[in-house]
């Protein structure tokens, strides 16, 4: 049975902590994770394949919060376990993801085992219930693992326990319980806790702010944006734009296995606003937007249509769409949309005349 998640102590009304410098700065600097035509195929029965993600690629620099969206079943999980080496057994991995001079599609368990996972990479897991040790008490599994990932002994794993809790907004009064006394909010927030124990220099977060009330998605927000701001590198994965929003220094929207826009967060959130029909219709179906919701469904993964794959939901979609769009200048679409474009019948042609410069723009493939 869980138990009722405990009151937490008012925090206040917190300011935004994203700014345009990290992004800016991140650039400037070798990026701490390159990832380049990662894809992911799971191989069923009879034959079939599901093409879970495809040819992903971006850069991640300290200092940097990259926001990954997009509908559920995307991809998005899919690309952080390829990230983490924890796909299963009937996934090919193509493409390569270099860390630290460690490529983790090509590393073997041991390496990743003893040398990436919890090291150089923290995981923010998307099912902390299912992530928790159920025998043993959250303080436990936080000491374990400061124990392990430092070789410190005697009090310091203790206290380090407890600062890791109270940065992931854990109540010390809770740390004895097992994870079968936690409730999910409460579960989330351990398991916050531990990803955050070994200050990796990369850290994916999955979700974090599933079943947390509002004040605590932004406490949690704030605390993985500190994280970046110390100097590591933070993949966001959610479906919570505010949060993105609030922290990110850059958003990469996946569609259908592919990322089919990256671009700075502030022009995304802002008032020109991404260029990718799909990533509009995602902004435009917020309640305190538009509040207008995509129309159709995407596809499935294993029965992609030939060339872009949100043609049969965009209303701009050209017989040109039966191709796939090269992805080039951040967009892998035909007929982008600018914010001063609301006219679908206008030419491709006339809409690239009045595109702003964007040479500054990072192109995701190499
Ligand atoms: N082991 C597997 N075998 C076959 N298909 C899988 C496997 N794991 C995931 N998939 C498929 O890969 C696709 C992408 O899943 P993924 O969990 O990455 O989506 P997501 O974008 O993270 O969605 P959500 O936001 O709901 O978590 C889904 O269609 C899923 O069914």
């Amino acid at each position: 049975m869980t138990t009722p998640a405990p009151p937490v102590p008012p925090t206040g009304p917190v300011e935004p902590v994203v700014s345009v410098e990290p992004a800016l700065l991140a650039r400037s600097v070798p990026p701490v994770l390159s990832v380049r035509g990662l894809g992911v195929r799971f191989r069923m029965r009879g034959g079939r394949h599901i093409a879970a993600v495809t040819d992903a690629g971006f850069d991640l620099a300290a200092g940097e919060c990259l926001a990954l969206v997009g509908e559920s079943g995307c991809g998005k999980s899919v690309l952080a376990s390829a990230l983490l080496g924890l796909l299963p057994g009937n996934a090919q991995t193509t493409g390569s993801a270099v860390l630290d001079g460690i490529d983790l599609l090509a590393a073997d368990e041991r390496t990743l085992a003893r040398t990436v996972r919890g090291r150089r990479v923290g995981l923010v897991p998307q099912s902390p219930a299912a992530h928790l040790t159920p025998v043993r008490t959250v303080r436990a599994q936080l000491e374990e693992t400061v124990r392990e990932l430092t070789g410190t002994r005697g009090r310091e794993p203790h206290r380090a326990a407890e600062a890791a809790a109270d940065r992931a907004a854990f109540p010390a009064g809770h740390l004895d319980r097992y994870p079968h006394e936690l409730s999910g909010g409460l579960a989330q927030r351990a398991a916050t806790a531990l990803a955050l124990i070994g200050d990796a220099p990369l850290l994916l977060a999955d979700e974090p702010t599933t079943g947390l009330d509002r004040d605590l998605v932004d406490r949690t927000a704030d605390e993985l944006r500190r994280h970046a701001d110390e100097g590591r590198a933070l993949l966001l994965i959610t479906h919570d734009l505010a949060a993105a929003e609030r922290i990110a220094d850059r958003v990469a929207v996946m569609y259908a296995g592919r990322i089919v826009e990256l671009t700075d967060a502030q022009r995304f959130f802002g008032e020109r606003g991404p260029r990718h029909p799909y990533a509009r219709g995602l902004l435009d179906a917020l309640p305190e937007r538009a509040f207008t919701p995509i129309p159709g469904l995407p596809p499935e993964l294993g029965e992609l249509p030939a060339g872009c794959a949100f043609a049969p939901r965009c209303p701009r979609a050209t017989d040109l769409c039966a191709t796939t769009p090269p992805f080039t200048d951040g967009l892998a679409c035909h007929h982008p949309r600018e914010s001063t474009d609301e006219s679908p019948e206008e030419s491709p042609e006339e809409r690239s005349d009045e595109r702003p410069d964007e040479s500054a723009e990072e192109t995701v493939r190499a």
